[in-house]
């Protein structure tokens, strides 16, 4: 909840965000504990309980430490990973490995190996020369890997380019030609090493309207009815992805679960008994929808530059490195001056970032009162996309994680320092032939 105390400033759930600020450096995410459970507690009532044989798995791509996965598998979820390195952080945070999910368009024979030797509930296969990999390392380890094929519906959807993914021409997934389709299938369900679940699609990110969805479902639902008249086959599972959208702006409009799923799963339930099919268990995998509204970035404002007639430009401490989606999607944000919530909003600037880039600004136009450098900003909704896409350009610091819960707060990720920028680095030899003695740095490190 946000809210603002006697000082004016921000708190939310309970802490009061400028001494966070103080207590753990800036830039800081805070993720709030208590808006994740509530997103998971939605799930439960308008998904997991209202629908039978439903399972809901969190994409970790969005924002995933260890302790995220605590919290994911506290709310009785499962896990979507789509790398080695997500799957490591799952399995070190001994995540309930059937319960997770493994995606990629290019996953790796290491990556495989670690997937399936480690018996994770579900590999989505992408493509044929995966399948190959796949079969190989089960019969290797004497395995039976699960699977699901990723399927391309070729659908469009309203929102960023670089984030649709239904479309026909994508890198993700197997094209729905008739031919390609059924080989897949029937390699799969000829193969001994294979269990050969089902279908997923995603179809984009950051969606506001469903119909994408819903094209996507007649579409899959017409394949399996398809290959249980060709092969007999009968699909067990039908995982429909992710993408729910989450206001970023004030006046964004904010769609409930229910408004993405009741139409989702009417449409699944129409068609399946229109094509008289058995109902398969059915998967949903947001990743931003849950853990989007839980964070907030809080930043020291620094430099502040007054172009005469044009704007004023107030620098932050951090940027496109800790949030990279402006400069990437043009994505839009919103945020307030954290230590002065009760001051009168008087005029209009832009956000810039600190790096060497003209194009890192984080928000244009953003109202606010008479600032001052050593301001706090608050910019909301950033707890998606934000931690998982940082990056170190300019040899910058990523920034803390802190989770907050009822007015406590605890270090979920160290703030970097510069010794771990240089950690694996090596001056190699053939630079020189003397011993090179590392320099002594002076300075605040
Ligand atoms: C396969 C898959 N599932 C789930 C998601 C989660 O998407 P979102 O965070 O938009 O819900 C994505 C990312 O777009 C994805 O590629
Ligand atoms: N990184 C994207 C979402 C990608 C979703 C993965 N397919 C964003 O910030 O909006």
């Amino acid at each position: 909840m946000t809210n603002k105390n006697a000082n004016s400033n921000l708190i939310i759930d309970g802490c009061d965000t400028v001494k966070l600020a103080k207590e753990f450096g800036t830039p800081l995410y805070v993720v709030s504990q208590q808006k994740i459970e509530e997103r998971c507690r939605e799930i439960y009532k308008v998904f997991l309980s209202e629908y039978k044989n439903t399972r809901a798995l969190y994409a970790s791509k969005s924002f995933l430490t260890m302790a995220m996965c605590k919290i994911v598998e506290k709310e009785g979820l499962g896990l979507d990973v789509v790398s080695g390195g997500e799957l490591y952080t799952a399995l070190k945070a001994d995540f309930p490995t059937e319960k997770i999910i493994f995606h990629g368009n290019n996953k790796s024979y290491e990556e495989l190996y670690m997937a399936i030797e480690n018996e994770i509930g579900r590999i989505v296969v992408d493509n044929f020369y995966e399948f190959e990999l796949i079969e190989q390392i089960a019969l290797k380890l004497d395995k039976k890997v699960n699977i699901l094929y990723r399927i391309t519906p070729g659908v469009n959807s309203d929102t960023h380019k670089y984030i649709t993914t239904g479309q026909k021409d994508s890198k993700f997934g197997i094209p729905l030609e008739k031919d390609i389709i059924t080989d897949a299938v029937k390699k799969a369900l000829s193969s001994e090493s294979i269990g050969m679940k089902g279908f997923h699609f995603h179809v984009g990110s950051q969606l506001f309207d469903n119909t994408s969805h819903i094209e996507a479902v007649d579409i899959a639902i017409r394949l399996m009815k398809e290959l249980k008249d060709d092969l007999g086959y009968i699909t067990e599972e039908l995982n429909t992805g992710g993408g729910y959208g989450i206001p970023h702006l004030k006046d964004d409009i904010r769609r409930s679960l229910k408004y993405f799923i009741k139409p989702l799963m009417d449409r699944i339930s129409l068609k399946i008994s229109e094509y008289n099919l058995s109902m398969p268990e059915i998967m949903i995998e947001p990743g931003r929808w849950i853990v989007g509204e839980a964070g907030t970035t809080l930043y020291t404002i620094g430099s502040i530059k007054e172009i005469p007639g044009l704007r004023t430009y107030v620098a932050i401490d951090g940027g496109m490195t800790d949030n990279p989606r402006p400069s990437l999607y043009g994505a839009k944000y919103y945020g307030d001056i954290a230590n002065k919530m009760n001051k009168e909003k008087v005029c209009e600037v832009t956000i810039a970032g600190k790096c060497c880039e003209s194009g890192d600004i984080l928000m244009k136009n953003l109202e606010v009162p008479h600032i001052v450098p050593g301001d706090i900003l608050a910019v909301y909704n950033t707890g998606a996309y934000n931690f998982s896409m940082a990056s170190n350009y300019n040899r910058s610091l990523r920034s803390a994680v802190v989770l907050i819960n009822n007015g406590q707060a605890e270090v979920m990720v160290e703030r970097q320092g510069y010794e771990d920028l240089l950690r694996g680095e090596r001056i190699p030899k053939m630079l020189s032939n003397k011993e090179i003695s590392p320099s002594k740095v002076k300075g605040i490190i």
